[in-house]
């Protein structure tokens, strides 16, 4: 504001900032203590909203959502049945329900309610059980992996580039660095790493259940299978603080 009135602009142009409604299904999940195998800690419902604003997005409150495909189409209908239009969602996530396992309802919440299916899944790992839907009210929909090392890449590779849509914004120009580190041989893949003296250094061990090595990183590197010289896209610091 200050530079604008230091340019002598009385007038500009504004956007709301993109709304984004959360729901994290997942009747194994739970919300205090220690996790045990059966019983993790959800980690996306109090990761998402910080990565999201990283990304230049309002997503205040995740709710959960039981298993069951009833529960998720009422959610995703309350989600997009808000009257009020400065609370109107402009993009909804949902975690945890777009694989093909027997709790995965996303597929059939979304035929219920007439979705258009654009993205049903993707070559990349983590991260491949990843959907893009279009509602009929033209509000799109992402489905994320559950793991949360999974789910964080989809945002980065399939949720930021939307989000830049909705804000107005250009998508951030590409930048590109050497890499001799693993790939993959049919699948992209998605490697946490910190920049050390402009060289992307691996991060330890990622695994897709794990937010470990993706919370010590600056960059996510996209190497597909035979690349040298990957995309890299830098994470928010709203992952970590
Ligand atoms: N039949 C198939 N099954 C699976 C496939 C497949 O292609 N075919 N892909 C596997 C891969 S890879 C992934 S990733 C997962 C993703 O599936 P979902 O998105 O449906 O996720 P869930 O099965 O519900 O969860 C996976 C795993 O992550 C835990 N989880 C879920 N939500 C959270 C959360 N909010 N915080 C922490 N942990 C979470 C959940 O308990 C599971 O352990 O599908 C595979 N299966
Ligand atoms: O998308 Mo899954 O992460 O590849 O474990």
């Amino acid at each position: 504001m200050g530079l604008l009135a230091a340019a002598g602009l009385d007038r500009v142009g504004v956007r709301p900032v993109p709304r984004v409604a959360v729901l994290v299904t997942g009747d194994e999940l739970v919300d205090e203590g220690l996790p045990t195998a059966s019983r993790p800690r959800d980690a996306l419902g109090p990761a998402l909203p910080g990565l999201l604003a990283g990304l230049g997005a309002d997503a205040a409150h995740p709710t959960r959502v039981g298993d069951t495909v009833e529960e998720l189409t009422r959610a995703l209908r309350l989600a997009l049945d808000v009257r009020e239009p400065t609370a109107q969602v402009d993009l909804v996530l949902v975690t945890g329900a777009s694989s093909l396992g027997p709790a995965d309802h996303l597929h059939k919440a979304l035929a219920d309610l007439g979705a258009e299916l654009l993205v049903d899944g993707v070559a990349c790992r983590p991260g491949h059980p990843q959907l893009l839907a279009r509602l009929p009210g033209g509000t799109p929909v992402c489905g994320l992996p559950g793991h949360p090392f999974a789910a964080v890449a989809a945002v980065m590779t399939l949720v930021a580039p939307i989000l830049a849509v909705l804000d107005g914004r250009r998508p951030d120009p590409v930048t590109r660095c050497r890499w001799d580190g693993p790939r993959r041989e049919h699948d992209v893949m998605l490697v946490p790493v910190r920049l050390i003296g402009g060289t992307p250094q691996p991060v330890g061990p990622s695994h897709s259940a794990s937010l470990v090595a993706v919370a010590a990183a600056t960059h996510l590197l996209v190497v597909p299978p035979g690349s040298d010289d990957p995309q890299m896209l830098r994470l928010p610091t709203g992952l970590v603080h």
